[in-house]
């Protein structure tokens, strides 16, 4: 996350951490959304490695004993997924963990948004990351949080912003001094809607002129858009 600050710890207990094994270790890569106690979404540009889901944590390198380490059992990448083509969208993908969550203080469900929703120009969101805070920058070690308000599709797919680039099936947010970046993918795009804290995107791409390029708003595959495709994976 370019910009924001760090995050009250466990104040976005749904956020998790997907981390890649090398050798005996393990390195924070995407992050993600715990939406029911057996289930991860995060984006499909993320599951190409073995890898460990961590609940629960605000710093990645440090165990502080609020964490739980899950291990996935089954990916399920969207079928129309094109790993050379993020501009197509069909960045999500589903985890199902080896294990049930423990729900507490530090880990909670996300919500998700019904089907088809979409979001006013300007609405509250926060995109939450432990991703570069600097384009070409190093990942952080705790959890951020930056105020990205919703830049509608009308704006986000015109001229000098992201064009035809990005399509209906995305959610831009942000488009100023405030971004996500590498490591935020997989992500969620954390909304306020009638007061309650929606999940309503999957950190997908930002320009790869840099992270926080003015008009070219964080894009994030939209939720609400995947919501018949999440149910018929049997969630
Ligand atoms: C023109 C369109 C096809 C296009 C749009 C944006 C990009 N962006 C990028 O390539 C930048 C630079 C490093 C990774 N990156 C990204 O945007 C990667 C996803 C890359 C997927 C493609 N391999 N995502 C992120 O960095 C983010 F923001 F989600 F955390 C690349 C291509």
């Amino acid at each position: 996350v370019v910009g924001g600050e760090v995050a009250q710890p466990n104040s976005w207990p749904w956020q998790i951490s997907l981390q890649y094994k090398s050798g005996s270790s393990f390195y924070h890569t995407c992050g993600g959304t715990l939406i029911r106690r057996g289930w991860v979404l995060t984006a499909a540009h993320c599951v190409d490695r073995t890898w460990r889901v961590v609940l629960g944590d605000h710093n990645i390198n440090v165990h502080e004993g609020k964490e739980q380490y899950m291990s996935v059992s089954r990916v399920y990448i969207h079928p129309n997924w094109n790993s050379n083509n993020v501009a197509g969208g069909w960045d999500i993908a589903l985890l199902r963990l080896s294990s049930d969550a423990s729900l507490n203080n530090y880990v909670q469900l996300g919500a998700l948004p019904p089907s088809g929703q979409v979001l006013p120009h300007n609405n509250n969101c926060y995109i939450t990351g432990w991703g570069r805070t600097k384009t070409g920058g190093q990942l952080s070690a705790q959890l951020k949080q930056a105020y990205l308000p919703v830049v509608d599709y009308r704006t986000c797919s015109s001229y000098g912003w992201w064009g035809s680039t990005v399509k209906d099936s995305m959610v831009c947010a942000g488009g100023g001094s405030e971004s996500g970046c590498q490591g935020d993918s997989g992500g969620p795009l954390n909304c306020n809607v009638s007061g309650r804290w929606v999940v309503h995107g999957v950190t997908s791409f930002v320009s790869s002129s840099g992270c926080n390029t003015y008009k070219k708003p964080t894009v994030f595959t939209r939720v609400s858009a995947y919501i018949s495709w999440m149910n018929s994976v049997s969630i």
